[in-house]
């Protein structure tokens, strides 16, 4: 099994500031089903190293995060916990592993409950999305430690989007009944960044189906805002996002010479 030394890192506080403490919670706890058969996604291999302990090292990568909390398959912690023993990570890092629910809104409420006391800034991220760059994960925890409640990296569209209304029967067609201005739809990603306490409330108070944390702070009528997304923090959802990835990880380790 491959197993990658860890790249240099990132932010030191400013002066004068207070040294805010950093976790990182990973929803891993999905099976991939649009990924195909096979063992849950986040144990999925890429490069030969699973596609969790990728993304547990591109948090700990960040001198900011001192906690990875990884929200395991219901069934999974020990088996969870056995491999990231066996994978190298910063000393500096803790990590924590809790079983995971049934929706990813669940299993980021359950790395909440087990956050310790004394991390006032909370950083949620996708197993899916092994390959995000430390910049971008630093970005994030400036943002937040620079005042915002809730920060999001995000990307444009390439693609035009259409709103439809559903078929009227399977295999008939959808009709196409807007199409938003594109100059100002985003895709976001991962890791989103919180303030603590504004993302707890979010998950306390926020009970409908949304699909990312963020989209929760807003129904709370707080702000979220951007900073700069990256191509390589996408999310692994189907087998060609595999072969993607397989791809950007050769080409880091060829630029990196190993
Ligand atoms: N019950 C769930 C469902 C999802 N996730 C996590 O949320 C992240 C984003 O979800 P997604 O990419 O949709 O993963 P899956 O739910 O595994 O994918 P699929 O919908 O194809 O089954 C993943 O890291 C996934 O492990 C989770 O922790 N608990
Ligand atoms: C959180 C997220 O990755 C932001 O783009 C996304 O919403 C997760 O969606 P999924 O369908 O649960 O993968």
């Amino acid at each position: 099994m491959s197993d990658d030394p860890l790249p240099p890192s990132s932010p030191t506080p400013a002066p004068g500031r207070p040294t805010v403490r950093t976790a990182a919670v990973i929803p891993a706890a999905g099976r991939g089903v649009r990924l195909g058969p096979g063992a849950p996604k986040a144990l999925r291999a890429l490069g030969g190293t699973p596609m969790l302990v990728h993304a547990v090292r591109a948090m700990a990568d960040s001198r900011a995060v001192s906690l990875v909390v990884v929200v395991a398959p219901p069934d999974g912690a020990g088996e969870v916990k056995s491999l990231l023993d066996a994978h190298a990570l910063p000393e500096r890092t803790d990590v924590l592993v809790v079983p995971g629910g049934d929706s990813r809104q669940e299993s980021v409420k359950r790395g909440l409950d087990a956050l310790p006391e004394g991390y006032d800034i909370v950083l949620v991220h996708d197993a899916a999305r092994p390959l995000v760059p430390v910049d971008t994960v630093d970005a994030v925890v400036e943002a937040v430690r620079d005042g915002a409640a809730a920060v999001v990296p995000a990307l444009p569209l390439a693609d035009t989007v259409k709103q439809v209304e559903p078929a009227a029967a399977p295999g008939e067609p959808e009709p196409v009944v807007a199409t938003p201005d594109r100059s100002r739809l985003r895709a976001v990603q991962t890791p989103q960044g919180f303030e603590r306490a504004t993302l707890v409330r979010a998950h306390e108070t926020v009970t409908d189906d949304v699909t990312d944390d963020a989209g929760m702070v807003e129904r709370l009528g707080l702000t979220v805002v951007t900073v700069p997304g990256h191509e390589e923090a996408f999310k692994v959802t189907r087998p060609l996002d595999l072969v993607l990835a397989e791809a950007v990880l050769a080409r880091r380790r060829l630029n990196d010479g190993f």
